[in-house]
């Protein structure tokens, strides 16, 4: 068995108290075998963690990550016409090195702000899988189906694609790929393609992850089309089991709160995409005092516009409190939970705590610096102070994905360099 030790830190438990301890794991395993003082002396490698919190690595629990490719091409629309002006005719341009590119700038980003597992709905799943195998992050992948605007014949291919990919990509790079069935949202993809295609993933055992709720625009349409709101019309739809999740959540009222909370299914959370395309506020603090699993997601870069978890958890807790006019909602340890358990629950990973057993996947966040100094709280800290570049290591299934600040699984130049030249040429090909 080959170990690695994390000596010299203090370490965030499941229940949220924090305590001085080596850890010790089995890289081989991708375990934490155990906690303890001294444990350098009994492992072959040893990370540093003097000075610094060791906390479950970031779950992100909503992404479309290529999506970098496109990061500052288009802001400051609200989602519809962001959609359909500026991002649906770029996305039409995007190849599969584009993707590669895309997606490799993202895990660096992840890797580099102690994100250790993502969900992600996106096209060319495939290299989206090979590149997440190959830097070493856990993932759960999907393809994104659209009905909107095709053929009937392209929507069966589409939808057809989306559970073929769920098949192919379960299960690769030792199990930390696992997949989902991913129908876009309950307004871009006809009700007729859900009632015949959500049964079809059930026989493939994978979830459903779609977008819902997002802003009001989608809500009113299904309302009046079918007489309910949209989380009862996903319930008709077979899409609210226990193991599905959907990104925002947005516009829920209470009856729909209610429904989640009996289903079981989880809410991904996304603060800062919401703020900027001005989706509205999510009463995360209602949905959390009904028992409803919320984790967090970054939702892609472009409206973003970075894939930092800590940035989201500060986002959530902030606008969680404007959104119930109280300021003891969303508190510091709720959003904590969210970037860790929250969204390992919601997307169906069993990582998100750290304790004997389970999965390696650690960030390690340099305490000693000035806007993390005094230390009275170091969830408080976590929440509302620490930030990405404070991320000094990254572990997944107990390899070294980050050291000192250094990327071992990706060569950093080269993937920025090649993401540049692919996001110039994808915009010179849609300028066309
Ligand atoms: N196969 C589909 C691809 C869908 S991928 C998922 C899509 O979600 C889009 N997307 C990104 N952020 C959001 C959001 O906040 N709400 C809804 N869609 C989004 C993203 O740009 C991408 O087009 C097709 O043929 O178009
Ligand atoms: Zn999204």
């Amino acid at each position: 068995m080959t170990t690695l030790a994390i000596t010299g830190g203090q370490v965030l438990l499941p229940d949220l108290t924090v305590t001085r301890a080596d850890v010790l794991v089995d890289q081989d395993g991708g375990e934490i075998l155990e906690f303890g003082d001294e444990l350098a002396g009994e492992a072959d490698d040893t990370l540093d963690a003097e000075g610094s919190l060791v906390t479950p690595g970031f779950v992100n629990g909503h992404c479309h990550v290529a999506m970098t490719l496109l990061r500052g091409h288009a802001d400051d629309k609200p989602l519809d016409a962001w959609l359909q002006e500026d991002i649906w005719p770029v996305e039409a341009e995007l190849t599969a090195d584009s993707i590669r590119a895309g997606t490799e700038l993202g895990v660096l980003e992840m890797i580099k702000s102690g994100t250790t597992s993502f969900a992600d709905m996106y096209f060319f799943v495939p290299t989206i899988a090979d590149v997440v195998a190959e830097a070493g992050l856990r993932a759960r992948l999907g393809h994104g189906v659209i009905s909107v605007g095709k053929d009937e014949e392209a929507v069966h291919e589409d939808a057809q694609e989306g559970l073929e990919v769920a098949a192919e990509v379960d299960g690769m790079a030792d199990g930390r790929i696992t997949s989902a069935f991913m129908p876009h949202s309950l307004t871009t993809v006809d009700g007729q393609y859900l009632s015949e295609y959500v049964p079809k993933a059930r026989d493939l055992d994978v979830p459903v992850h779609y977008h819902a709720n997002e802003t009001e625009d989608e809500v009113t349409p299904i309302v009046e089309n079918h007489g309910v709101r949209p989380l009862a019309y996903a319930a008709e739809k077979g899409m609210l089991e226990s193991e599905d999740f959907f990104a925002h959540g947005v516009h829920v009222d209470e009856s729909e709160i209610g429904l989640l909370a009996e289903a079981g299914t989880s809410v991904i959370h996304c603060p800062a995409s919401n703020m900027k395309l001005a989706s509205g506020m999510a009463p995360v603090q209602r949905m959390l005092e009904a028992g409803v699993t919320v984790g967090l997601g970054t939702d892609g870069a472009a409206s973003n516009n970075d894939l930092s978890m800590l940035d989201e958890a500060r986002d959530a807790a902030m606008l969680g409190k404007l959104a119930a006019d109280d300021a003891s909602a969303v508190p510091a340890e709720a959003v904590v939970k969210m970037v860790t358990q929250g969204s390992a629950d919601a997307i169906g990973l069993d990582t998100g705590r750290l304790e004997v057993g389970a999965p390696a996947d650690f960030a390690v966040i340099d305490l000693e610096q000035p806007h993390l100094t005094p230390q009275h709280d170091l969830v408080s800290h976590l929440a509302y102070a620490a930030a990405a570049s404070d991320v000094r290591h990254t572990v997944c299934d107990g390899q070294v994905l980050m050291r000192d600040r250094e990327v071992l699984t990706l060569d950093e130049d080269a993937v920025r360099a090649r993401a540049t030249e692919e996001a110039e040429a994808l915009i010179a090909r849609a300028d066309d």
